[in-house]
């Protein structure tokens, strides 16, 4: 069985994963957790609001908080990234910026102006990460204003500054915000493995499994949780 090795460690397990196993550091690997803010895993959320289907969420949630006891207990650093912008949505960009357009958070709030100024508007409910997933010392906080949580935001210099090689991602949506940081992790030569049993993804069902495809072939490895428990849960910090 072929195993890749990112050049880890004395500490480091190997962790069950598509298409290879992968060799795991608590000393070099960060779990990256993905907007589980209301937003995106609470009902009354923006995702919800805007008609997407949550009722994936909540197991999800359960699980991530798996995987961080894991993490924590060995060393691993967990980053939390909350999504949206300021609370006058300057940050949002205007309609001179994509975002403007595609956003579903400011169409359903135009859509709405009952819903002006709620919708990932930091200091607000929808901005918060959800209860069940409190960050506990020690772990980090990242603020983000676009899908891709190394766009503009201080991440990669955390994640350099620790000696992070490996990123395990955890999170919703699969196919947008998940995705599009693992892509962009891949092109600064981070190695990044998903699980894809702790990610939901926003859409249709086939979207999950194209994301957990793109992934696998293109970008990184596949994982679950019970595999990464598993594997990182042998070793103590
Ligand atoms: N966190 C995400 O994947 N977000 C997806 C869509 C959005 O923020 O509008």
């Amino acid at each position: 069985m072929e195993v890749i090795d990112p050049g880890t460690g004395p500490r480091s397990v190997t962790l069950p994963a598509r298409p290879e196993a992968i060799r795991v550091d608590p000393a070099t690997t960060a779990v990256i957790v993905i907007d589980m803010q209301n937003a995106y895993a609470s009902e009354g959320g923006y995702v919800d609001l805007a008609g997407f289907d949550i009722s994936g969420a909540a197991s999800v949630i359960g699980r991530i908080s798996q995987v961080l006891d894991v993490a924590r207990g060995a060393g691993m650093p967990v980053v939390f990234l909350q999504n949206g912008w300021d609370a006058d949505y300057v940050e949002a960009g205007g309609p001179g910026s994509p975002n403007w357009h595609k956003s579903n958070a400011l169409k359903t709030m135009r859509a709405r102006p009952d819903l002006k100024g709620q919708l990932l508007a930091r200091g607000g409910w929808d901005y918060e990460l959800v209860d069940a997933l409190k960050p506990q010392p020690g772990d980090i906080r990242v603020h983000k204003t676009r899908y891709s949580a190394f766009f503009n935001s201080q991440l990669d210099s955390i994640l350099r500054s620790r000696g992070i090689r490996t990123i395990v991602f955890v999170g919703i949506a699969t196919n947008v915000c998940v995705e599009s940081t693992l892509r962009d992790g891949f092109h600064l030569e981070y190695f990044g493995v998903m699980l894809e049993d702790a990610t939901h993804h926003l859409g249709p069902g086939y979207l999950q499994q194209a994301s957990v495809y793109n992934v696998e072939k293109f970008f990184g490895w596949v994982s679950t949780v019970s595999d990464f428990c598993g594997a990182v849960g042998q070793v103590a910090e």
